[in-house]
């Protein structure tokens, strides 16, 4: 047991997969994974092992934003030695060519959270994804004929915003959309050499308002889903 997680050791796979909400993992262990047993229940931040064409992989909830993600990724590497981390989340986009249920790769993670600031004596770091990861997510993502895009992304404190001026001053330095948490994913795995990717659904539009209903929600995270786990094939 680790602090916040309750499996034995053993019980979490080397490769997870880390949605923000718990019950979106429990989805996923029962839709895609075979045998799956769930190993947590601390907090109700369910983790579930079990095997995908074969492969053993966990799929973990994380909580929302950069503290909650922190604790969980820290915990997995740390206690449990886990080794290729991919997140499965939903983002607003902030670009006009991106759409509502595109899927988006984070090559890289900008953010307003101070955590890395204050860890590198104020100097940036830039946190980035796993190439192997990246790449083969995206190959999957184009033989499957989604509609995907690779880039920047940000990683923001907030949820709730007071004004747009900062989205649109990133939306014009190409960053791609806004979610809370990759930024801290991949730090931590940089920190412990591990291998992390951030695969995400555009859920909403920041700029137009566009949203996508809870049945779409369903089918487009099935296809990040089934995007994510084919690259953890390949580790
Ligand atoms: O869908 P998840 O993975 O939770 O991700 C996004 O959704 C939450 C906000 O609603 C934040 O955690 C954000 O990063
Ligand atoms: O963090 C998030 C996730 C989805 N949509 C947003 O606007 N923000």
């Amino acid at each position: 047991m680790s602090v916040h997680i309750g499996a034995k050791p053993g019980e979490i796979a080397e490769t997870i997969l880390l949605p923000g909400d718990p019950l979106r993992a429990q989805y996923i262990a029962e839709t895609f994974l075979e045998g799956a047993t769930c190993y947590n229940h601390v907090r109700g931040m369910l983790g579930y092992t079990g095997t995908y064409k074969g492969k053993r992989v966990s799929v973990q909830g994380t909580g929302m934003g950069v503290p909650s993600i922190s604790i969980y990724v820290n915990e997995l590497m740390q206690s449990y030695d886990v080794q290729n981390l991919i997140r499965v989340g939903t983002c607003g986009a902030i670009q006009e060519d991106i759409k509502v249920r595109d899927v988006i790769l984070a090559m890289s993670a900008s953010s307003d959270s101070q955590t890395n600031r204050l860890l590198f004596n104020q100097v940036d770091f830039a946190p980035t994804a796993n190439f192997d990861l990246l790449h083969k997510a995206f190959q999957v993502a184009t033989e499957h004929n989604l509609s995907v895009k690779v880039g920047n992304i940000f990683t923001s404190d907030s949820f709730y915003r007071e004004s747009m001026d900062l989205y649109k001053k990133l939306a014009s330095y190409q960053v791609l959309a806004v979610e809370m948490e990759s930024s801290a994913l991949y730090t931590l795995a940089a920190k412990y050499k591990r291998n992390a990717l951030s695969v995400l659904t555009v859920s909403d539009h920041i700029l137009t308002g566009e949203e996508t209903t809870s049945e779409e929600r369903q089918t487009t995270f099935n296809e990040m889903i089934e995007v994510a786990l084919e690259a953890a094939l390949i580790k």
